[in-house]
């Protein structure tokens, strides 16, 4: 199969090549390697893989790309909109999959997330779909960890408050956050390396630092170490912010539900993490279920959920950004019953923004159509 790569240098489309290689998915692909900006240059050796195409290939030039049995692209929203259509209307009959949201909840494509709706997919796959999307990181996260309870149609509704990672907005927003956490530093350094200076002195001068013009914030506008961004993405008539509607929408089109019939909605919040996501979740049951069983049934699920118990020790090593980066483990914990009934119950869970919640996804349905 004749694969065409799109944003493979970006920050999803490195992970996805990292990805590629572990899985040895190389092995059975002829790559061919696109690029918006440096066509001509020498294309990449990946996976010790010497690609036929030993240039980089245009990634607006339909002719070339309608020669790709698959296209996989992580060059972003923009790049979608100026290309597929063009390809579509050439008469290219190959598989599009994408990383970006634009084309998502179109009625001719499928979000993947394997784990969770292969049914979906290859229900789509033999009615001749061609467009597959991966879903919105924080959507594929959260039905990553409880994944188990839609399966067996227990969730009456769901409130995910989320903590979201500075990786969701960009490379260039990860540098800044680590950026800011140096400035942060610096500014009190010699008030630190004293031990008897005023705590009450480095707040304040923290503080004053914090909201001044020579904190760094040229990417996120606003400060985000030693502070948090309640508001992802654009702003909607609802009142709610573009990256809230995606729950309910993302979520009942992964699973097939007609008419957004579990609702789900909550608060999107951008936190100092590097690039796991979090969600606190208020789940409603449709029915009083023991916690153990909530238990069994979201560890049966798959593969890579891991029931973390509600114990304080183990909770604060276990389900954390800083212990889940990197890694494809997705834990859900903190898992008891709610004051407001025995049918409401709270849960916890993280996961790695770029792996699950964007790269691993559209590796996993280009393996689908090659074992198909
Ligand atoms: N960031 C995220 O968390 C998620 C992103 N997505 C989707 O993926 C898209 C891409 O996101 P992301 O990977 O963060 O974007 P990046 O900005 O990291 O990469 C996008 C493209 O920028 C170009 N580019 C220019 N300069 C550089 C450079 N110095 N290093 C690497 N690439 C460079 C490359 O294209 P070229 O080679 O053509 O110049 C690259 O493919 C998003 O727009 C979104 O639609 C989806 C889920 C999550
Ligand atoms: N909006 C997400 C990242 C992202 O790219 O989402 P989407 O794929 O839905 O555009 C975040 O900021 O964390």
């Amino acid at each position: 199969m004749k694969v065409g790569l799109v944003g493979w240098r970006g920050m999803v489309g490195s992970v996805l090549m990292q990805r590629m290689q572990e899985e040895k998915d190389f092995d059975l692909i002829e790559p061919v390697f696109f690029t918006t900006s440096q066509a001509g240059q020498d294309a990449p050796i990946i996976g010790g893989i010497t690609p036929a195409e030993k240039t980089l290939q245009d990634a607006t030039d339909i002719s070339i790309l309608s020669t790709m049995d698959v296209i996989i692209t992580c060059q972003g929203g923009d790049y979608t909109k100026a290309v597929f259509p063009k390809l579509r209307e050439s008469g290219w009959d190959g598989y599009w999959i994408d990383a970006a949201s634009s084309l998502r909840m179109a009625d001719d494509a499928v979000i993947v997330l394997d784990p969770v709706n292969q049914h979906v997919i290859k229900d789509a796959l033999a009615k001749g779909v061609k467009n597959y999307v991966g879903g919105n990181c924080t959507v594929s996260l959260m039905l990553m960890a409880i994944g188990g309870l839609f399966e067996k149609d227990l969730v009456e509704w769901v409130s995910p408050m989320t903590y979201q990672a500075a990786s969701g907005s960009g490379a260039k927003h990860m540098r800044e956050l680590i950026s800011q956490m140096g400035a942060v530093r610096d500014n009190v350094k010699d008030l630190l390396d004293d031990p008897a200076s005023a705590i009450l002195e480095i707040d304040k001068k923290t503080a004053e630092f914090i909201r001044s013009s020579d904190y760094p914030t040229d990417q996120f506008g606003v400060p985000l170490a030693g502070s948090l961004i309640p508001y992802i993405d654009s702003q909607l008539e609802s009142g709610q912010s573009r990256e809230e509607w995606k729950a309910e929408v993302e979520t009942n089109k992964i699973l097939g539900t007609s008419d957004n019939a579990t609702p789900i909605d909550g608060i999107c919040v951008r936190v100092g993490a590097m690039r796991c996501h979090s969600q606190a979740l208020t789940i409603k049951l449709k029915k009083d279920l023991p916690v153990e069983e909530i238990e069994s049934i979201l560890a049966a699920h798959n593969d890579w959920v891991k029931v973390i118990p509600n114990d304080r020790e183990v909770t604060m090593e276990e389900l954390t950004p800083a212990k889940v980066t990197g890694t494809l483990s997705v834990p859900v914990g903190r898992i008891r019953k709610l004051s407001m009934g025995p049918e409401y119950i709270s849960a916890f869970t993280v996961g790695d923004q770029l792996l699950w919640g964007a790269a691993e996804p559209l590796r996993r349905m280009l393996r689908i159509l090659l074992d198909k």
